[in-house]
């Protein structure tokens, strides 16, 4: 069957990864968290001094820019892909709250975005890839075949994050993601590269009131609508 592109794109913590991946594994096509690069650029950023507090030193960290180098491998264990900064496993480091309060501020820097969204391009030259993130339908793939935008509450988003937390046994405050959920959905729909907007040809999904298996499902449905058309 012919490959196709996939993106996914949407509000933080909706649950577009937990898609991209399910299907990804599915349909036998390669995964991609954009938003994983992002936010490993921003750890580099914190572990390099390119943050005095939240100030950034943008001239400093647009020549760090051929010193970051982002991959993924698979862990053999779990199946699913690691990201790789300077082939260093990070992550968990780049799940902690201290990155999630700084990668929206450097996602919005136009020299990050250009040097992500080419690798980005690259990482989907031969198609047969699931891409989420907030620019992929727009700005990365925008001939993509198939194009989602996720939605939900920011209640139930932060939620679903918090009970993810507790689960992993991480100390977590349910005010403190509400707000880094709203702050981040904020910051990603109003700068002025690539701010996160539903493409005009992209389906959208409310998954408020949805389960994992029922949008599992659904985006299941609208891959076999495009690819036996
Ligand atoms: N329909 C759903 N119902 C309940 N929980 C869900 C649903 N979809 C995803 N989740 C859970 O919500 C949390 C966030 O999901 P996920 O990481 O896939 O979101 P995301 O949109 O990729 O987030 P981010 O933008 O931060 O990368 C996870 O714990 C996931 O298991
Ligand atoms: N294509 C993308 C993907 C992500 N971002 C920024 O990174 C942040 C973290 O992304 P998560 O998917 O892990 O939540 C996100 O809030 C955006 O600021 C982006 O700009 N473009």
């Amino acid at each position: 069957m012919k490959k196709i592109t996939i993106a996914i794109d949407g509000f933080s913590s909706c649950g577009k990864s937990t898609m991209a991946k399910d299907l990804a594994r599915e349909i036998g096509y390669i995964y991609i968290d954009s938003g994983a690069m992002y936010r490993a650029v921003t750890l580099y950023s914190i572990e390099n001094g390119i943050f005095n507090g939240d100030a950034i030193d943008t001239e400093k960290l647009k020549h760090r820019m051929k010193d970051i180098h982002i991959s993924f491998r698979i862990d053999p264990e779990t199946g699913r892909p690691n990201t790789y900064l300077n082939d260093v496993n990070v992550e968990n480091k780049i799940r902690t709250m201290e990155v999630s309060s700084k990668v929206s501020p450097i996602s919005a820097l136009d020299f990050v975005r250009s040097a992500m969204v080419k690798q980005q391009q690259a990482m989907g030259r031969e198609k047969g890839i699931v891409m989420d993130g907030r620019d992929i339908g727009t700005t990365v793939f925008p001939d993509a075949e198939l194009k989602i935008f996720v939605t939900a509450t920011p209640e139930i988003r932060a939620q679903r994050r918090y009970d993810e937390l507790k689960a992993k046994g991480q100390e977590a405050s349910f005010d403190e993601i509400l707000e880094n959920v709203k702050q981040r959905d904020y910051i990603d729909q109003n700068r002025k590269v690539s701010p996160l907007k539903k493409a005009d040809d992209a389906l959208l999904l409310d998954n408020t009131e949805l389960t994992i298996p029922q949008q599992k499902e659904w985006l299941f449905d609208q891959y076999n609508q495009v690819t036996k058309a």
